[in-house]
C-alpha cells in the first residue's frame, strides 16, 4: 500500500507515482487489528486508514492501494463541488480511523449525513458546549452584537466579570473547579443586574436568551477531551442548529482538544473532521480552526476540512495542509484556491487534470511532494448524503400514475 503523509522511508510506502504497476505490498486494511502505534522500530506497523486505490492513467483499472498515515497528525483538506463524493471521503476516513489504533475521529456533521458511522461503533451526539469554553470578547460576535456597542459590551463585561468570579472560588477551594463555567442564566442574572442603561441590559438579556434557546450551552457539560476518550467516532450532530451556535460548538470542540493535548488530559491523537467547512472560517470557530492548522500537530491534533466552496476557506487552510484532496470543482474562484497548492507540486492546467467522476479525486501529498488521482473505495457504513431524485423515491418505483404524462 501507498501510504499517503508518510515518508518515502517509513515501511509502508512504494514511492510510485499513480500507481501503475506498483503494489507497495504494504497491505495494511484501516489500521484494524495493527498493535501500537508508534512504528519506530519495534516490529508493529504504525497504523494506515485505507483511502482506495490509484486511477491509472489509462483511466479505468484500478492501481495499487492507497492509504493515509495515522500515525502522526495531519492537517489536510477536502474539496469538490456539490455531490462530488466530499463527505462521503470524509466518512471514509473516519471509518477507517475508528479502527486505528491511538486516535479517535469526532466529526462535524452540520448536515446530518455521518449516523451511519454507528455501525463502525460511533455514536452520535447533540453537542453540549460550557458557556466558559467561549472566551469573553468572542461573546458579542457569538449575539450578533457589536462589540461596541452597549449590549454588545455589557455582554463581554458580564462574561469576563463571570469567568473572574468563578476562577477566584476555585482558587479559594482549591479544588478541581477551575472548569467552572457560569450558565447562560446566570449570564443573564449578571446583565440584568449590571449598572447600565435600561435599554442596554434589555437588548443583552434578549440575545442571551436567544443564545439558551440554540440548546448547545450547558454549564455542567462533559469536558470536550471525553469526546475523544475511547476511540470510537464521535459525529457531533449540528443539522438544524443555527449557523452562530454550531460556530460555537466547533470553536470549544477544536480548542477543547488542543488544549486537552496539550495539558496531557487526552491519551489518544484526535482528528477533527469538518464537513462544510466554509461555514465555520470567519466567525466565531475561526481562531480555534486557525489554532489546529497552525499549530494543532505539535500538541498531536489533526484537522480535516471538508468543502465545496475552496475559495471561501483562509489561504492558510490550504499552505498548512500537508494533505490536499480534490474532487471535481470547476469555479475559479476554488480553482484559484487549488492553486496555492499547484505552485509547488502540480505543473500544467490544474482545472484538467481533475478528476471528472464521482468518488474520484486528485490527492496532493506534502510528505512526498507528489500528485496522484485516487477513487475513493467504498463505505463499510452507511452513507447519509447524496442529493435526492424523484427516480429514486417509493412514487416513483411503485408504478404510480406520474410515470407517463397523463395529458
Ligand atoms: N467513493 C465513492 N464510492 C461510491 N460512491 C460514492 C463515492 N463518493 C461519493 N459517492 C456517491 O456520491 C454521492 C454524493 O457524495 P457526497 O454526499 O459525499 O457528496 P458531497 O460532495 O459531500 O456533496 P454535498 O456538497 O452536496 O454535501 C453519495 O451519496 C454516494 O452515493
Amino acid at each position: 500500500m501507498y501510504v499517503l503523509g508518510r515518508d518515502s522511508d517509513s515501511d509502508d510506502g512504494s514511492g510510485s507515482d499513480d500507481g501503475s504497476g506498483s503494489d507497495g505490498g504494504g497491505g495494511s486494511d484501516d489500521g484494524g487489528g495493527q498493535p501500537g502505534s508508534n512504528g519506530d522500530g519495534d516490529g508493529v506497523r504504525p497504523p494506515t486508514v485505507r483511502l482506495g486505490s490509484f486511477l491509472a492513467r489509462d483511466g479505468g483499472s484500478a492501481g495499487a492501494e492507497v492509504g493515509l498515515d495515522a500515525d502522526g497528525p495531519h492537517a489536510g483538506v477536502v474539496f469538490g463541488k456539490r455531490g462530488t463524493g466530499k463527505s462521503y471521503t470524509l466518512g471514509v476516513l473516519a471509518e477507517g480511523l475508528a479502527a486505528a489504533r491511538g486516535v479517535a475521529p469526532v466529526v462535524v456533521d452540520p448536515m446530518g449525513v455521518f449516523d451511519g458511522l454507528r455501525a463502525a461503533g460511533g455514536r452520535v451526539v447533540e453537542p453540549r458546549v460550557r458557556p466558559a469554553a467561549i472566551p469573553p470578547e468572542a461573546w458579542p460576535d457569538l449575539l450578533g452584537l457589536d462589540p461596541a456597542s452597549g449590549p454588545g459590551s455589557l455582554v463581554w463585561r458580564a462574561v469576563a466579570d463571570a469567568l473572574d468570579a468563578s476562577d477566584t472560588a476555585a482558587a479559594r477551594e482549591d479544588s478541581e473547579r477551575s472548569g467552572d463555567s457560569p450558565s447562560i442564566a446566570a449570564l443573564r442574572e449578571r446583565v440584568t443586574d449590571a449598572d447600565a442603561p435600561a435599554a442596554d441590559r434589555r437588548a443583552a438579556a434578549n440575545h442571551l436568551r436567544l443564545a439558551a434557546s440554540w440548546d448547545v450551552f450547558d454549564a455542567d457539560a462533559s469536558p470536550v477531551a471525553r469526546l475523544a476518550g475511547d476511540g470510537a467516532p464521535t459525529v457531533l450532530d449540528l443539522a438544524g442548529t443555527p449557523e452562530a451556535a454550531a460556530a460555537a460548538v466547533v470553536r470549544a470542540v477544536g480548542r477543547g482538544l488542543y488544549d486537552a493535548r496539550i495539558d496531557g488530559d487526552l491519551g489518544r491523537l484526535p482528528w477533527l473532521l469538518v464537513d462544510e467547512a466554509h461555514t465555520f472560517f470567519g466567525g466565531v470557530a475561526d481562531p480555534a480552526l486557525r489554532t489546529l492548522l497552525t499549530r494543532g500537530r505539535a500538541p498531536g491534533v489533526s484537522l480535516v476540512c471538508a468543502t465545496q466552496r475552496p475559495g471561501a476557506l483562509p489561504s492558510v487552510a490550504v499552505s498548512q495542509s500537508d494533505l490536499l484532496v480534490a474532487h471535481r470543482l470547476t469555479a475559479e474562484r476554488d480553482l484559484d484556491r487549488l492553486a496555492e497548492a499547484e505552485a509547488t507540486y502540480l505543473s500544467g492546467d490544474l482545472a484538467s487534470r481533475l478528476p471528472t467522476e464521482t468518488g474520484e479525486a486528485m490527492v496532493v501529498d506534502d510528505a512526498t511532494e507528489t500528485a496522484h488521482t485516487v477513487r475513493v473505495r467504498e463505505r463499510r457504513t452507511p452513507h447519509g448524503g447524496g442529493s435526492p431524485r424523484a427516480s429514486g423515491t417509493a412514487a416513483a418505483t411503485d408504478g404510480g400514475a406520474k410515470s407517463e404524462d397523463p395529458r
